[in-house]
């Protein structure tokens, strides 16, 4: 809770400026009615119409100057919760852009959007409340009290009934509120899930024809959040009336009391009506403190699902031995005996992987689906730190690079394909800061969707949706590759990035790529990809089980003569 409000410190002024008009509003709401007890005493009691006139010319400033204290408080307050949330929505980006990959595994996607506008709105609301009437609220019900008192203590008697009473009765709905909001708060994540999966998975939902099953399952969450809101404040809807209740009571008895007090000449009628609107004062702010306190204990579960973000160690830093100076030079790339099991999981999914690939060589990935080659690939650019054993890149252990320097001389292409919401030319020149016009069309030569960009209705600056959902799989396959093409790197990884392309393309890309001097690790599931590379890497269960070129690879391994045949038939392998 401190870390999260600890934003508020830049505007410590703001937060000085309206809590000194919240309590002139105090000052004001407190000396109205005693100023009205007065006006009927001296002034309506005794028809002194120039004693009403001049009691009520004070009230009025009084309440003009309540009036302006509000409105300047209401701007401060506002400007205040706006820029705060402001700060924090900047920080929380920030936080996650430097998240590891096992960072990110530990929060879903949709549990991080909620952060970001449930949340953040809800302490930001709570701020505003907070600095409008939060404070007011309390030293009102006090304020009230004493002021009764001062007036007329027989009758203030009451006040120390009905308030402790009303407090009590308070404290336990929030408690049990509180509860009851946390379950909402779970639901609303649950519905935002649900949401977003089906919203990503649209195409897949349609094609498998599972339409009934997901709003099946959205129903399920949506009613769970139907529920659980209504029980929660239907809970609050039916103890707000008890607490009328209670209030109207003590109003009964203030008349009822008050009146045979006057008839007995024991106090005066103004009194009794300066008493009165203290008690509906009072009762007003602990009603209107009973929301507050909700909207409160709201926005601390959200500050402490925010802190806890905030505090998150950042688990893939720079190496103490890094050096910024290091950069890649050949991009040569050794393996030695590298174990990896994914944090918080203890299956090993490499298992001593030794290998090397030479600067500018090509070397093809293949075997079984989940024997690890997507886990080899990330620990190359270090998404992911190895548990046992080192990988060097030119001779040197990748952890004596830092991350920028290693990230910017690779260019990696990920399984699927992932583009953002612009242009065309927004989404290749993305992979490199200030690429030109040139750079750009070239990246898209080489990648082999140029001629298709020059097709398209904008040519270039064609706008794709989020995810390019106006492209074909190869299509958006070759802009990612472009994207990865543009940089120039050293290292150039392909994630089974060309599984879409014709061979005829797949071969012309393949040549374009072998015209840069860059070492390339390619995943491939095609013999006919693994063929035109230098050599071949075949991993079976997390291990590697040979290294060499394809007709190596032929004699040396069963498991890869069967994968040929799968692909080529018999006839190939034993003509070979
Ligand atoms: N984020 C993760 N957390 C835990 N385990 C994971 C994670 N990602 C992958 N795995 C596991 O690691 C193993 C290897 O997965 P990996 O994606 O590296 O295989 P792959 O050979 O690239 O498969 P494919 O050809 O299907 O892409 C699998 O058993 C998988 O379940």
């Amino acid at each position: 809770m401190r870390n999260i409000f600890s934003f508020l410190k830049p505007y410590k002024l703001f937060i000085a400026v309206a809590y000194t008009m919240t309590f002139i509003e105090l000052m004001v709401e407190l000396l109205l009615p005693f100023f009205l007890g007065k006006m009927i005493n001296n002034g309506v009691m005794n028809k002194d119409l120039e004693n009403i006139v001049m009691w009520g010319s004070i009230m009025i400033g009084l309440a003009f100057t309540g009036f302006v204290a509000g409105i300047i408080n209401s701007f401060f307050a506002s400007h205040t919760s706006f820029s705060f949330a402001y700060d924090i929505r900047e920080k929380l980006f920030h936080k996650i852009q430097s998240f590891s990959f096992a960072n990110l595994n530990q929060y879903p996607t949709s549990g991080l959007v909620t952060l970001f506008t449930n949340d953040v709105r809800q302490i930001q609301n709570t701020i505003f409340m907070a600095l409008r009437i939060m404070t007011k609220a309390p030293l009102i019900v006090i304020g009230g009290v004493v002021m009764a008192f001062i007036v007329n203590p027989r009758l203030a008697i009451i006040f120390l009934i009905t308030v402790p009473l009303l407090v009590a009765f308070i404290l336990w709905v929030l408690k049990v509120a509180s509860k009851m909001f946390d379950k909402v708060q779970k639901n609303v994540d649950n519905v935002n899930r649900v949401m977003q999966e089906n919203l990503a998975g649209m195409r897949l939902i349609k094609a498998f024809l599972r339409r009934n099953h997901e709003e099946n399952r959205f129903i399920s969450a949506n009613s769970n959040l139907a529920n659980t809101t209504r029980r929660t404040f239907r809970f609050i809807e039916t103890s707000m009336p008890i607490l009328l209740f209670v209030m109207n009571l003590s109003l009964i008895f203030i008349l009822w009391y008050g009146n045979s007090l006057a008839v007995a000449g024991e106090t005066s009628v103004g009194d009794v009506v300066a008493i009165v609107n203290y008690a509906l004062r009072v009762s007003m702010a602990i009603s209107m403190f009973t929301f507050i306190i909700m909207g409160f204990s709201r926005a601390k579960a959200s500050a402490e699902r925010l802190d806890e973000v905030m505090q998150v160690e950042v688990d893939l830093v720079d190496h103490a031995s890094a050096r910024d100076k290091a950069a890649v030079r050949e991009g040569k790339i050794e393996f030695d005996r590298v174990s990896f099991s994914y944090p918080n999981h203890d299956e090993k999914v490499l298992d001593e992987v030794s290998f090397t690939v030479d600067g500018g060589e090509e070397l093809a990935i293949i075997g079984a689906t989940g024997s690890g080659k997507t886990s080899l690939f990330q620990l190359i650019p270090r998404l992911y730190n190895t548990t046992d054993g080192d990988i060097y890149i030119d001779e040197e252990p990748i952890t004596s690079y830092t991350l920028e320097q290693l990230r910017r001389s690779i260019g990696y292409v990920p399984q699927t394909p992932l583009l953002f919401s612009g242009s065309i030319i927004d989404n290749i020149a993305w992979g490199k800061e200030n690429a030109s016009k040139e750079e750009v069309v070239q990246a898209a030569k080489d990648a082999q969707i140029h001629d298709t960009i020059m097709e398209l209705p904008e040519q270039y600056e064609t706008r794709i949706g989020q995810k390019g959902v106006n492209l074909s799989g190869g299509q958006k396959q070759r802009l990612s590759i472009a994207r990865a093409l543009i940089r120039r790197p050293k290292i150039l990884m392909l994630d089974d990035s060309t599984s879409a392309l014709d061979l005829a393309t797949e071969s012309r890309l393949l040549d374009a790529i072998h015209q840069d001097d860059c070492t390339t690790l390619i995943i491939t599931q095609k013999i006919s990809t693994a063929i035109s590379a230098d050599r071949i890497l075949l991993m079976d269960y997390g291990e590697v089980l040979a290294v060499g070129t394809h007709e190596e690879l032929l004699d040396e391994s069963g498991l890869y003569r069967r994968i040929v045949e799968s692909q080529f038939g018999e006839e190939y392998s034993n003509a070979n």
